[in-house]
């Protein structure tokens, strides 16, 4: 006689833009090792669509809308001498909100893409060092004056 099988609903949500995917590498846990896509357990009361908007948020930050998910497959999983039986929610978007991430290597961050601004601190910023800063912009991409000056204290009074 087979055993009966708890059933364990989870999300997989993968992130597509063009020809890219975004992956994520598995510190921990399940599936510890692998690059895959995000998701995780659906919570009791939970839709499976919120559940894979949670797990994306969770273990990525980013943020995607319900209705850019597209809903591809629903797939099992036995393992030979478990009683439980993974049933995968699998999940894809073409959409980030308001932020898309990416990572850039610090001696190669776009700064003719970046606020004007940023040339100026970003040295302090990727030291680690604290400071205080005002910029005065005489249109959206032009600084007119600014001053940076290191800090011990960022409460002291300036
Ligand atoms: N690509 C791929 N993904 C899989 C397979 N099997 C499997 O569970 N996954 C995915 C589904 C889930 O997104 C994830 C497993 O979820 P999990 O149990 O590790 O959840 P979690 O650590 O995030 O836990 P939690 O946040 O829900 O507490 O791995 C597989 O065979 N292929």
């Amino acid at each position: 006689m087979t055993a009966e099988l708890t059933r364990r609903v989870l999300t997989l949500l993968f992130v597509r833009e063009g020809d890219r995917l975004l992956l994520g590498y598995k510190k921990n846990g399940f599936g510890k090792g692998k690059w895959n896509g995000f998701g995780g357990k659906v919570k009791d009361g939970e839709t499976v669509e919120a559940a894979a908007i949670r797990e994306l948020e969770e273990e990525s930050g980013v943020i995607v809308s319900y209705t850019s998910l597209k809903k591809l497959a629903k797939m099992e999983m036995e393992f030979e001498g478990w009683n439980e039986l993974l049933e995968i929610h699998l999940f894809t978007t073409h959409t980030f909100c308001e932020m898309r991430p990416k990572w850039f290597h610090i001696t190669d961050l776009p700064f003719s893409e970046m606020w004007a601004d940023d040339s100026h601190w970003f040295p302090f910023l990727l030291a680690e060092k604290k400071f205080i800063a005002k910029f005065q912009f005489r249109d959206m991409e032009t600084i007119s004056s600014f001053f940076i000056k290191l800090v011990d204290d960022l409460n002291a009074p300036s």
